[in-house]
This record gives structure tokens, C-alpha cells and sequence, in this order.
């Protein structure tokens, strides 16, 4: 624990940010389950959003555990550890004033309302986008081939089938990717950041 330490604030006041970048940061959460579409929205998503001259970056789970959170594993506490980092770098990237798009499983309600609250004390928007896919949607698509592994017991701990998934009970968005194009799904995340007032129609 860091003792002694004082928080030291810019010269540059969040508004003022926002207006000299003609830009108001966010985070849009994806949660959803291995396979529901989390990481193929997130790239459409982005490259929308770059080709409108917006600045967005994705954090993506797979990626992030090569580096940044590379010692934790899938057991409850390092999940909660993952996102409560996660949660954190996704506020600094929202106060920078760049729209954060994490697509993380994110299974537990409490750790996605620890990432929201935190945001909320910043005064930055948390958008949680609930990408759902049927269980049996998402282990037929298995386009990593981690389902299979997870039945036959290769991988303990497996979110859906051996480790559980809290569904959102107060996401902004909820997004059947059973039902709705991924096209379709980028189009309603459009609709409603625009709708809100986050970015110009
Ligand atoms: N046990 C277990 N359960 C779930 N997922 C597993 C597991 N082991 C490895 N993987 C792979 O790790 C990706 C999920 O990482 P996340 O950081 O998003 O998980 S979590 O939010 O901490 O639950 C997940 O990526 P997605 O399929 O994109 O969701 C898998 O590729
Ligand atoms: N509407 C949709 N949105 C997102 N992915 C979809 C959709 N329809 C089909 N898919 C397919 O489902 C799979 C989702 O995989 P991925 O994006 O890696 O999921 P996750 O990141 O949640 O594990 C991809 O093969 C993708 O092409």
C-alpha cells in the first residue's frame, strides 16, 4: 500500500479538455458471453468511429492478459482483479477524452457496477452494452474452439458452462447478436450515443 502520496490535479479543467479536443470521453462496457460477439462489435465499432474522426480505442480481454494483466488467471478474485484494472484504465482513457470500448466477459454484476460507480465519481459516462447471445448460440459459433475444450474438461472454470455469467440487470444497450447483424448492433450503438448527445448526428 502507497502511503504519503497527494493527488495532484492538472491545469487543464475536464470541460476545457473536452473543448480544446472537440471531444467528450466515454466508456462503452461490452459484457457478454465467450463467443457472443464482444470483440467483433468492438472492431467495427472503432473503425466507425476512426473513419468519423473520432478517437476511440478498444481494450479487448484477450489482449490485455498478454500484457498488462498477464499474471491473473479466470478464478473469481482474478476476474474481480482484471476488471477493477480494467475499470481504471478505461476512466483514464474516457478523462483523456477518447471513447473507451472494452469488451471483456466481465461475468460478475458487482465487478461491472465497481467499473460504473468509479466512472460515475469522475463524471464520465459508463455506457454498459449487454452483448447477448444464447449459450447455445455462442458454443455452436466457438470460433476459438474453447467450448469444446471447456465440455470435454480442459478448461476449468469456463464462463457459462463450469464458471458462472450474471446477466446485466441495468445495461444502457442489450444487443441480441442472435438476432441482429453486426452492422445492426454498431447502427444501435450509433443510434444511442447520438440520441444522448455524445456525439453530433
Ligand atoms: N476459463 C475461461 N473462461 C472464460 N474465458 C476464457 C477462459 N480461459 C480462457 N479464456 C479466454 O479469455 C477470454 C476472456 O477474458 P476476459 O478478460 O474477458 O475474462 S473476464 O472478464 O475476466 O471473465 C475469452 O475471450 P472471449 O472469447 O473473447 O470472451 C477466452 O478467449
Ligand atoms: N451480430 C453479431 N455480432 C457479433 N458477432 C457475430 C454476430 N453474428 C455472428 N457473429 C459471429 O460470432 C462470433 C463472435 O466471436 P467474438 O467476436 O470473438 O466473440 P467474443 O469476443 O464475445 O468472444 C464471430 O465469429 C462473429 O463473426
Amino acid at each position: 500500500m502507497a502511503t504519503n502520496i497527494t493527488f495532484h490535479p492538472g491545469s487543464v479543467e475536464a470541460s476545457e479538455r473536452a473543448q480544446l479536443l472537440s471531444q467528450r470521453g466515454l466508456t462503452l462496457w461490452l459484457t457478454g458471453l465467450s463467443g457472443s460477439g464482444k470483440s467483433t462489435i468492438a472492431c467495427a465499432l472503432e473503425q466507425h468511429l476512426l473513419h468519423l474522426g473520432k478517437a476511440a480505442y478498444r481494450l479487448d480481454g484477450d489482449n490485455i492478459r498478454f500484457g498488462l494483466n498477464k499474471d491473473l488467471g479466470f478464478s473469481p478474485k482474478d476476474r474481480e482483479e482484471n476488471i477493477r484494472r480494467i475499470g481504471e484504465v478505461a476512466k483514464l482513457f474516457a478523462d483523456a477524452c477518447v471513447i473507451a470500448i472494452t469488451s471483456f466477459i466481465s461475468p460478475y454484476r458487482g465487478d461491472r457496477d465497481l467499473a460504473r460507480a468509479l466512472h460515475t465519481k469522475g463524471d464520465l459516462p459508463f455506457i454498459e452494452v449487454y452483448i447477448d447471445a444464447p449459450l447455445e448460440v455462442a458454443e455452436e459459433r466457438d470460433p476459438k474452439g474453447l467450448y469444446k475444450k471447456a465440455r470435454k474438461g480442459e478448461i476449468p472454470e469456463f464462463t457459462g458452462i463450469s464458471a458462472p455469467y450474471e446477466e446485466p440487470d441495468k445495461a444502457e444497450i442489450h444487443l441480441r447478436t442472435d438476432k441482429l447483424s453486426v452492422e445492426g448492433c454498431v447502427k444501435e450503438i450509433m443510434d444511442y450515443l447520438v440520441a444522448q448527445g455524445f456525439i453530433q448526428g
